[in-house]
C-alpha cells in the first residue's frame, strides 16, 4: 500500500506515525502541500502544537482541501492529540484558533492540568481491549455531538472518539510499539 495513506507533515511527531504505519506494511505519503493529498484516502494528523499545525494547514490551503474531501466522504482522518484538536468543531477558550471543524466535539486543550506534562495510563478501548495511553499535555473531548461515539475514557473523560470515518485520540498510539489503533483506523478507512 503506497501513497493511499498520508501523514500530515507540517509539524509534530509525523515520523513516529510513518514508522507505526510502516510496521503495518504501509509506506505513507508525507503531506506538506495541498497537492500531496491527491490519491490519499486516509490521513493521519500527528501530535505536536495545534496552533502551529492549524496555521500552517490554513496557509498552505490544506485545511480547505481536507475539509472538502471529508465532507464528500472521500477521506478518512485520524488525529492524535494536537491533531485531534485540529479536527474539532470547537476549541474551548481558543475561538480564533484555526481548525478543521469536522469532528462534532468541543475539545479542551491541556485538559489534565498544565502541571501534568505527561503520564501513561492504561485505557480500555472498545473492541480492542487494554491499550497503553501515552498522554502529553493531552486534550479531552467535552460536549460530544450526536454522531460521536466514545471508544475509550480516562476517568469520566472521553479520550478516544469516532464520528463516521473520523477518529481522534487524546493520547499518542504512535509512541508505543502497539499498532492496533493504526490498524483500526485503516479498517475504518476501508484499507
Ligand atoms: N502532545 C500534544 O500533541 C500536545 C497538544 C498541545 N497541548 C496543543 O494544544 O497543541
Amino acid at each position: 500500500m503506497r501513497g493511499v495513506v498520508g501523514v500530515l507533515a507540517l509539524q509534530g511527531d509525523f515520523r513516529e506515525h510513518k514508522e507505526a504505519l510502516r510496521r503495518l506494511g504501509v509506506e505513507a505519503q508525507e503531506v506538506r502541500k495541498r497537492e500531496h493529498l491527491e490519491g490519499v484516502k486516509a490521513l493521519v494528523v500527528p501530535g505536536g502544537e495545534s496552533t502551529t499545525i492549524g496555521k500552517l494547514a490554513r496557509e498552505y490551503g490544506i485545511e480547505d482541501e481536507v475539509r472538502r474531501r471529508v465532507e464528500e466522504d472521500s477521506l478518512a482522518l485520524f488525529g492524535t492529540c494536537a491533531g485531534a484538536i485540529w479536527l474539532a468543531k470547537e476549541i474551548l477558550g481558543y475561538p480564533e484558533q484555526p481548525r478543521l471543524g469536522v469532528l462534532d466535539v468541543a475539545v479542551e486543550r491541556n485538559a489534565f492540568g498544565r502541571q501534568v506534562e505527561s503520564f501513561e495510563e492504561e485505557v480500555e478501548i472498545k473492541g480492542l481491549g487494554p491499550f497503553r495511553g501515552v498522554f502529553i499535555r493531552a486534550p479531552a473531548f467535552r460536549r460530544l455531538g450526536e454522531g460521536v461515539e466514545v471508544l475509550a475514557e480516562l476517568g469520566d473523560l472521553p479520550v478516544l472518539v469516532r464520528q463516521g470515518k473520523v477518529l481522534a485520540s487524546a493520547f499518542h498510539p504512535e509512541l508505543t510499539p502497539d499498532t492496533r489503533l493504526h490498524r483500526l483506523f485503516l479498517d475504518l478507512a476501508g484499507l
